[in-house]
């Protein structure tokens, strides 16, 4: 598999791994629903919380098996136990005592996929038994509907088999890029934390149309729906190679007009140097993150 490439979907018939879950938050919850909606059945998912209330909510959410770890001291280690692929989806600093705490619990070749920002392949290869496969992800949200973007990086025993399994699942709600580990902080930088730049930016169009007297919704809805139509556009064009996103803003620009307008008062306010400082610093806090939990070893 070639490096920062899309891969495309195979068309020999599925695989069907155990997939384990741990953590069912806002990126393994997303990577879930993304599952759910592709070829995977509930019955071959099992997750962990936490906590028991969030347990019964993501249960009840997506028709999955869900123990939580504080009521059940082998929620994790059961549902590792009995995974092919295993989703470690906790906050960064509790990844490598979760790969710890399943370690001795998983199948010999079962894969180990973190999504965490900052945790590098070494650290999580260092808590699980020499020779067990691991993949690092740097997933979006946007899995959750079927836009998502991922980055792989293979770590030292995983096969390309293993990494096509996990391309396979993941690529059914999104973008897969196998990528060097030298890379994923910027691409955490672009499309991890991406999503929420996008929000960020419908969040203020829509302020900005309450301030010129539209009501919340509407303005919110062109907000949504006007991102939403770019962004498809957009990687319709960049796929076909008929545009890029410089062509495709100049078409919408006409002479003296409207949106010339626009485009001056973002640049005059920033906007160029804003987008790349936000992109370098979420590169950085990912790079600096990995230095802190090294340095707390
Ligand atoms: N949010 C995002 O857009 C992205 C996040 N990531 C990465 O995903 C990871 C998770 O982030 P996010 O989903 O936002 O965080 P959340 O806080 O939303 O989810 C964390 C989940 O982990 C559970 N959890 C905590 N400790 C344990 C444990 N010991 N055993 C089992 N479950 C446990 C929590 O359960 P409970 O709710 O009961 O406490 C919760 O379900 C992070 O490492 C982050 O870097 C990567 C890309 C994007
Ligand atoms: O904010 C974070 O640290 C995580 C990683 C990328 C997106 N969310």
């Amino acid at each position: 598999m070639s490096t920062s490439t899309s891969t495309s979907t195979s068309t020999s018939s599925p695989p069907s791994p155990q997939i384990a879950m741990l953590g069912l938050g806002s990126m393994n919850g997303a990577i879930l629903a993304g599952l759910l909606d592709s070829a995977v059945n509930p019955e071959q998912v099992r997750a962990t919380t936490r906590s028991a209330a969030t347990a019964v909510q993501r249960a009840q959410q997506y028709g999955i098996t869900v123990h939580a770890e504080q009521d059940d001291a082998e929620a994790n280690r059961s549902a590792a136990g009995d995974a092919d692929v295993i989703f470690l989806g906790v906050k960064p600093h509790g990844i490598v005592a979760l790969a710890a705490e399943i370690a001795d619990a998983l199948k010999p070749g079962a894969v180990v996929v973190s999504v965490a920002a900052a945790i590098s392949v070494d650290m999580i290869e260092a808590a699980l038994p020499q020779g067990q496969p691991v993949i690092r992800s740097m997933p979006n949200t946007p899995l959750s509907v079927g836009l998502g973007v991922v980055g792989l990086v293979p770590g030292t025993h995983a096969s390309a088999q293993d990494t096509e399994t996990v391309a396979r699942l993941l690529g059914a709600s999104g973008a897969v890029h196998v990528i060097e580990e030298s890379q994923i902080d910027a691409l955490t930088g672009i499309s991890g934390s991406g999503p929420a730049y996008a929000f960020y930016l419908a969040e203020q169009m829509a302020e900005a149309g309450v301030q010129l007297g539209l009501d919340r919704a509407l303005a919110a809805d062109l907000a949504a729906q006007t991102i939403y139509g770019a962004g498809k556009m957009l990687v319709a064009h960049q796929a076909a190679g008929t545009a890029d996103a410089a062509g495709l803003r100049r078409a919408v620009c006409s002479p003296n007009g409207t949106t010339e307008r626009a485009i001056h008062a973002f640049d005059d306010h920033g906007l160029p140097a804003a987008v790349q400082a936000a992109v370098n610093a979420s590169a950085h806090r990912s790079a600096e993150i990995t230095d802190e939990l090294r340095s707390a070893d």
